[in-house]
């Protein structure tokens, strides 16, 4: 997309991405894409606020044009190192020798390590103001939003937050990089909530903090380096952020996510008639066959939803392993205070259901009742798995946070 305005002499130079498979070698990003968002600010200095991804800088570079010529480029804002926005700073410093790279202490050795660069750097600390002729720019630490190092730049005069990953998301920029231009919403604001349970949910702590860090700024534009920019409605992504930072000790909202997985069919079978129990109870509830669906989509509702029923069987004594592999990454990403139930079939020992309530200590989950078979169901368990899913599915309904 080319350059776009967002304030006078304020420009969107980004580039969008529909080529890399999998974000951070982990998330599927290629059929939604995600934009990496740059800004190029005019002024007596110009500035060059978060980059791209290095497999871009020819399509940046031409963004840059668009505007300025490289070489009257003052400053380069380092707001994250992470290389989907620092990666073509190696190759921008060839055409932009003179210009000075500007970052917190913390990043200054990583900028080092990342790209051999030494001169030119300049740190900056929390609250330092930077005049750029007419506008003027302040820097604000949020440590570990998503790195140690990060910082978001605030333009005074307009009143631009440049939040880098804070309140950004997945999903490409279609035709336009405004909330308030967009006509699909709702698809933005899914895909910001898969993005937070895949990269900002385990800092959720921090996202807090620097949510009451930056609360008296009040911008009119939150301009963050991935998705929409929030021109609109402001603070509908930080409102949300704050929201989704409160899962991670609230357990979530009244929903339920059915994890299920079968070798056979027999707790698959089991798993439909739950269904029906959580149906009659009216809970939200979304299903997720473990076995197909990818865990960047599970961590989603999984995040969202403080009810969690687990349906698959026993696999060599212990839980069907692609459910084993989710519990390792909801770990990983500090998903807790969930309300838990189990079903699944087993032919002699078990195991599923004790392994489970090892992964719930561990997560701080609490298991509230299970249901084991043996082979196939019964008419009588068939009953009980019915009743199961609509006494759970009331209790979540009815958990209050
Ligand atoms: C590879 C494999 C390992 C299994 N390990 C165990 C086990 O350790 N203990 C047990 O009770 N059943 C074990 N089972 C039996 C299954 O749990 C049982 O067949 C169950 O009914 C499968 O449910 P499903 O039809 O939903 O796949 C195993 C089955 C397979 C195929």
């Amino acid at each position: 997309m080319p350059r776009i305005e967002i304030a006078p002499n304020v420009f969107w130079i980004g580039v969008n991405d529909y080529n890399t498979e999998l974000f951070e070698g982990l998330w599927p990003v290629s059929e939604k894409g995600v934009s990496y968002n740059s800004y190029l600010l005019k002024d007596q200095k110009n500035v060059l606020i978060d980059l791209v991804k290095s497999s871009y800088f020819d399509e940046f570079l031409y963004q840059i044009k668009q505007v300025i010529e490289p070489r009257d480029l003052h400053y380069i804002v380092v707001n994250h190192m992470e290389p989907d926005h620092s990666g073509t700073l190696s190759l921008l410093r060839e055409v932009a020798p003179q210009a000075t790279i500007l970052c917190t202490p913390q990043a200054q050795p990583m900028i080092q390590a990342f790209y051999h660069l030494e001169k030119g750097i300049q740190t900056v600390q929390d609250g330092d103001e930077l005049s750029l002729g007419t506008k003027k720019l302040q820097f604000f630490f949020i440590p570990f939003v998503h790195w140690p190092e990060t910082m978001v730049t605030f333009e005074q005069s307009f009143g631009i937050l440049f939040s880098c990953d804070a309140f950004g998301g997945y999903g490409a920029l279609k035709g336009t990089i405004f909330d308030d231009q967009c006509q699909n919403l709702d698809f933005y604001i899914d895909e910001a909530l898969r993005y937070y349970a895949n990269i900002v949910a385990k800092f959720s702590a921090m996202v807090k903090k620097a949510i009451a860090k930056l609360s008296d700024i009040k911008p009119n534009v939150v301009a963050p380096s991935h998705g929409l920019i929030w021109r609109g409605n402001p603070q509908q992504i930080v409102e949300l952020y704050q929201k989704w930072a409160d899962f991670q000790t609230t357990g979530g909202e009244a929903g339920v996510t059915l994890l299920y997985g079968t070798m056979y069919g027999a707790t698959e079978k089991a798993t439909e008639t739950f269904m029906q129990g959580l149906l009659k109870s009216e809970v939200p509830f979304e299903v997720f066959d473990v076995r197909k669906i990818h865990p960047s989509y599970i961590l989603k509702t999984l995040w969202q939803n403080r009810g969690v029923a687990v349906a698959v069987p026993t696999y060599e004594t212990g839980l069907f392993p692609p459910l084993a592999h989710l519990l390792d990454l909801a770990k990983r990403k500090g998903i807790a205070g969930k309300k838990v139930v189990y079903l699944g079939s087993f032919a002699w020992s078990g195991g599923a259901k004790r392994e489970l309530e090892k992964w719930c200590a561990d997560l701080n989950w609490e298991m509230i009742d299970s249901l084991e078979f043996k082979g196939n169901p019964t008419i009588q368990e068939f009953q009980k798995v019915e009743e199961l899913g609509n006494r759970f599915g009331k209790m979540i309904k009815q958990v209050s946070i």
